[in-house]
């Protein structure tokens, strides 16, 4: 890695990413199958469309069709994980496997989503494959602790913006609160779906003082992000990147910020930002280039997050180390991001508390401590060396 050195010694090695305690607000359960288990279950629900059948050039083939440039391009290869995804065993294992590996990359909480209705297709109800997810989700956890380490995962069911079951699944996101769905979300093309297509389920979902994020200023501006915001009442920013329209950086490094980014800032709005994820869908130019870097520097609620695992290529540890890269983050950085992160999430206030206090920052703190018992030893080394 080529990271920018970092005075105070605490630019994180990817040794140090993959053991940080990470937060994951945005990671799609249908973008993270492992490509050997969509190969075997392929196999057996007898689906033939798998551009590949071995699952080291089938990893491959994700990455390279989903780096199209375009959103709508980049979601179609999701016909072929959604294709297996049609059974109760499949939901269950693919949604335990997601909780191993994200535990597995030192992932300590997620929220991932997934969308019912795309589930139904050998017959599932919404409630049969919201159980199955779930189930799988505890096995995950429980495998994870088997193998030494913690994960708390929460399930959030999106609807798809193009289709017209929001309500119907904001109800069902309702029924399944606190029985292990933390909130709703919309998702799908943003260019000619606006937010407001779905008033109905956001407006349902305020009164029964219910929790949403919604899929904004990705593919899409500042009036998807104006309309999901002030007309919708999304309690965070899925993407939101594109909100580096309304703020302008002038040659004297002075910054002006536009109402609408102005408000997101105030406001404290989590922006659940995917590099990776943008950089295939042309969101972002270069990783140096893309907007969190900006947004950090301002202070803005941003968080860091997977998007889909397999097509991104990609994994929380991924994510920071190219950030890492481009932008010389420190631990403090890695720490801030994740305290961000939880700060944000969905579950209870004391509960988010208690893991920022007990799980990240203890977390942080031993691998700062690290370093600074190495530089001990090599101090004291020097020392005892005759002059
Ligand atoms: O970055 C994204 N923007 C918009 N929609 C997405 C993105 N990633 C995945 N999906 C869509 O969300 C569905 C449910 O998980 C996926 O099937 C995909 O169509
Ligand atoms: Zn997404």
């Amino acid at each position: 890695m080529t990271n920018q050195t970092d005075p105070t010694g605490n630019t994180p090695d990817p040794d140090q990413i993959h053991r940080a305690p990470k937060v994951l607000l945005h990671d799609h359960l249908d973008g993270g199958l492992r490509p050997g288990t969509i190969v075997e279950l392929a196999r057996d629900s007898g689906y033939t469309q798998l551009p590949e059948t071995d699952p080291d050039r089938l990893g491959h083939w994700f990455r390279e069709a989903a780096d199209s440039g375009s959103l709508e391009r980049y979601l179609e290869t999701f016909s072929h994980t959604v294709g297996v995804m049609q059974t109760r065993e499949a939901l269950v294992r693919v949604a335990a496997e997601c909780a191993e590996d994200l535990a597995a990359d030192g992932v300590v909480y997620a929220e991932v989503r997934y969308a019912p209705e795309q589930h139904l297709e050998a017959g599932l109800s919404l409630e049969e494959v919201v159980e199955a997810v779930n189930e799988g989700f505890r096995e995950g956890e429980r495998r994870a602790r088997t193998g030494g380490r913690r994960i708390r995962v929460g399930a959030l069911l999106t609807a798809m913006r193009h289709a017209a079951r929001a309500l119907e699944i904001a109800e069902l996101a309702n029924r399944y609160r606190d029985l292990g769905v933390v909130g709703f979300d919309i998702a799908g093309a943003e260019a000619g779906y606006p937010p407001t297509r779905h008033l109905d389920a956001f407006e349902y979902l305020k009164r029964e003082n219910n929790h949403f994020t919604i899929h904004a200023g990705e593919a899409f501006g500042l009036p998807s992000i104006w309309q999901a915001l002030q007309w919708c009442g999304a309690d965070r920013l899925g993407h939101g990147v594109r909100i580096i329209d309304d703020i302008q950086v002038h040659e004297d490094g002075s910054v002006k910020l536009g109402r609408l980014a102005s408000y997101v800032r105030d406001k404290r709005i989590p922006l659940e930002m995917c590099p990776s994820s943008n950089l295939q869908t042309g969101a972002a130019r270069s990783y140096a280039e893309h907007p969190i870097g900006l947004l950090r520097r301002l202070h803005f609620r941003a968080t860091v997050n997977t998007d889909n695992r397999l097509m991104s290529y990609t994994s929380m540890s991924r994510e920071f180390e190219h950030l890492v890269d481009a932008f010389g983050y420190t631990l403090d950085d890695m720490q801030w991001f994740s305290v961000n992160a939880m700060k944000s999430a969905f579950i209870p206030f004391d509960e988010r508390l208690a893991m920022i206090n007990d799980v990240i920052k203890p977390g942080y703190a031993e691998l700062k401590s690290e370093w600074l018992f190495r530089q001990t030893a090599s101090t004291s080394g020097s020392v005892d060396e005759p002059s």
